[in-house]
């Protein structure tokens, strides 16, 4: 359950190139996981790849489901998405129900951990596979935000800007209608300032593409998150 006090997260796309030294400083950069997720291109090969090379480290390391085919065991924890604005059941439960027909029996259920999606940015790859409905007013985030925690009881809220940089008013205002859930934001953090401006918004704050484009730039997220204190 050290999920629940997670902070900040690296997400790895497995899908993308990354030397053995920029994934070390990854790795020993302070973050409180290893998320490892993308929307497409997630092959069985790059799942096990970097999850061999980040065991090195003593960092916690988590796989993303985006499709049955790349999951191995290993990883300390399986996250789950439901993207509860898509417009398409697929995302919301049926690949999950196909799971569950498939591995019920053979599942570690306390190894998996649901995540209630709501993609905010039209534009991103997972908006657009997903059909999801991103025209939304403040009331309807909070009422997927409500949705997430009062009715399914899922154990986290992901606001979800994929590369673009998200409104922290709303984001802000999510928060503060959850009790419980824990408020994930992702999307377009390209510098400390503004992981430090979600950090007192949200409960955990995910780092992703600036990895790749800007590795100095990721690591100084990981300090002005932790030094936020909500
Ligand atoms: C062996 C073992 C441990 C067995 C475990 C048993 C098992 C199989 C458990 C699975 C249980 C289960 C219920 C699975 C669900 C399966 C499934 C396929 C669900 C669908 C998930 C979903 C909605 C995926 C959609 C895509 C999504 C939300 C991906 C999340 C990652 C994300 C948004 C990344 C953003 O990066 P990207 O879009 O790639 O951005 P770039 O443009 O920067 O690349
Ligand atoms: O890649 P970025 O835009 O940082 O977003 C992080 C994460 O929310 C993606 O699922
Ligand atoms: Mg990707």
């Amino acid at each position: 359950m050290d999920y629940l006090q997670w902070r900040h997260v690296f997400k790895i796309d497995p899908a993308k190139e990354i030397s053995d030294e920029d994934l070390e400083r990854v790795c020993e950069s302070g973050t409180d996981v290893i998320l490892v997720g993308g929307t497409d291109g997630v092959t069985l090969d790059n799942v096990l790849d970097i999850l061999v090379r980040v065991r090195r480290f003593s960092v916690p390391i988590a796989l993303e489901i985006s499709n049955l085919e790349s999951v191995t065991p290993g990883y300390d924890y399986y996250f789950i998405p439901s993207v509860l604005n898509s417009r398409d059941t697929k995302w919301v439960k049926d690949l999950h129900h196909q799971a569950i027909k498939e591995f019920g029996d053979i599942m570690v259920w306390e190894e998996l951990v649901a995540e209630g999606y709501c993609v905010l940015n039209p534009d991103c790859k997972v908006a657009q596979v997903t059909g999801a409905e991103t025209d939304l007013s403040e009331d309807d985030v909070i009422a997927y935000a409500r949705m997430a925690e009062k009715y399914f009881k899922l154990p986290i809220f992901y606001m979800e800007y994929s590369g673009t940089y998200g409104e922290a008013a709303l984001v802000a205002s999510v928060k503060d209608v959850l009790e419980e859930t824990k408020l994930f934001y992702g999307g377009g953090i390209t510098s400390a300032e503004q992981a430090a401006e979600m950090a007192k918004a949200a409960d955990t704050v995910v780092v992703g593409n600036i990895i790749y484009e800007d590795l100095q730039a990721a690591l100084k997220t990981v300090e002005a998150v932790k030094s936020v204190m909500l």
